[in-house]
């Protein structure tokens, strides 16, 4: 594998609406502007297909990953301009009851060659009458994934999954030199914790991040932060969206940084299992070995 070789990634921020077609338009359009201005790797958002929280709704619209117009037509895309696109996202049909928030690495031959299902549902109360529950529509992946691009491994994630960060040192440790994080993140939370958790992630594991997002205010009202980010293992941002309109953010990337920043901060290496003492217990502990001589 020559990973001497660098290549450019493109972030392709989205604001997805109800219907899968319009959708697909919006996402294909920015991609080939992408692939124009010399993109080899190209990432869309997660819930590329459908932004839709309405149960009924987005039931009416999910299909199979066999009968998804979306799919078809970014598989195609990606064989057309003969590039590997990461559709960041898409809400596809499961079981009757459940869909599923799936991520899909295709190659230049339109090929599917790693999916990837979120693991860590959305279930929260931010409070002010906004909440989450990501998983009454949707069923949880159970399985971390790890793929090849040609330029070195990728660990595959989704939103959400950025607050969990043994996934990513698992990634790291199973030999990712860049970690996907396609995302819908709220406007909320994405003031507070969006640049931080990403650029967090790239450091301590010495990896690039990639992270097309969702901006704007979309049709079913929901608002999300945008800031669509690529960020190299040494935590430096080498491209970044707008707060609210779709477009494109593009960034050389040197694979060679991964080995750099690894080699000046080696704390993949120096990490090291431990146990843990809970002080109150052993101090306790000690009380009741006191009381009884
Ligand atoms: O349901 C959809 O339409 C699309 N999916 C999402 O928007 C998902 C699940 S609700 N969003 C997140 O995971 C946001 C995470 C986040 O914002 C945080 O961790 O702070």
């Amino acid at each position: 594998m020559d990973t001497e070789t660098t290549f450019i990634a493109a972030m392709v921020q989205m604001r997805a609406g109800l219907l899968p077609e319009p959708n697909l338009d919006q996402g294909a359009r920015l991609i080939r502007e992408a692939a124009a201005q010399g993109a080899s790797f190209v990432q869309t958002p997660e819930v590329s297909n459908m932004m839709q929280t309405n149960r009924v709704a987005l039931f009416e619209h999910l299909r199979s990953e066999d009968d998804d117009r979306s799919l078809a037509g970014y598989r195609d895309l990606a064989r057309e301009l003969g590039i590997h696109l990461n559709v960041g996202s898409l809400a596809l049909q499961a079981t009757p009851e459940k869909a599923v928030n799936r991520s899909f690495l295709i190659g230049p031959s339109g090929d599917i060659l790693a999916r990837y299902d979120k693991i860590h549902m959305f279930d929260i109360d931010l409070g002010g009458g906004e909440s989450y529950r990501e998983s009454a529509n949707y069923q949880p992946g159970e399985t971390a994934v790890i793929t090849d691009l040609p330029w070195g491994r990728l660990g595959m994630t989704i939103c959400y999954d950025v607050r969990f960060p043994a996934l990513y040192r698992a990634l790291a440790e199973a030999g990712a030199s860049f970690l996907t994080v396609p995302s819908a993140f709220t406007k909320k939370t994405g003031e507070a914790h969006w640049h931080t958790l990403l650029r967090a992630r790239a450091i301590e594991n010495g990896c690039f991040v990639f992270a097309a997002a969702q901006a704007g205010l979309h049709e079913n009202n929901r608002e999300t932060f945008g800031h669509s980010l690529i960020v190299d293992p040494w935590g430096t941002v080498l491209a970044e969206g707008g707060g609210t309109e779709p477009g494109i953010v593009l960034a050389t990337i040197d694979p060679a940084k991964v080995a750099t920043a690894r080699k000046t901060v080696p704390s993949l290496q120096h990490g090291r299992r431990f146990s843990i003492v809970d002080h109150k217990a052993a101090s306790d502990h000690l009380h009741l070995v006191r009381g009884s001589a």
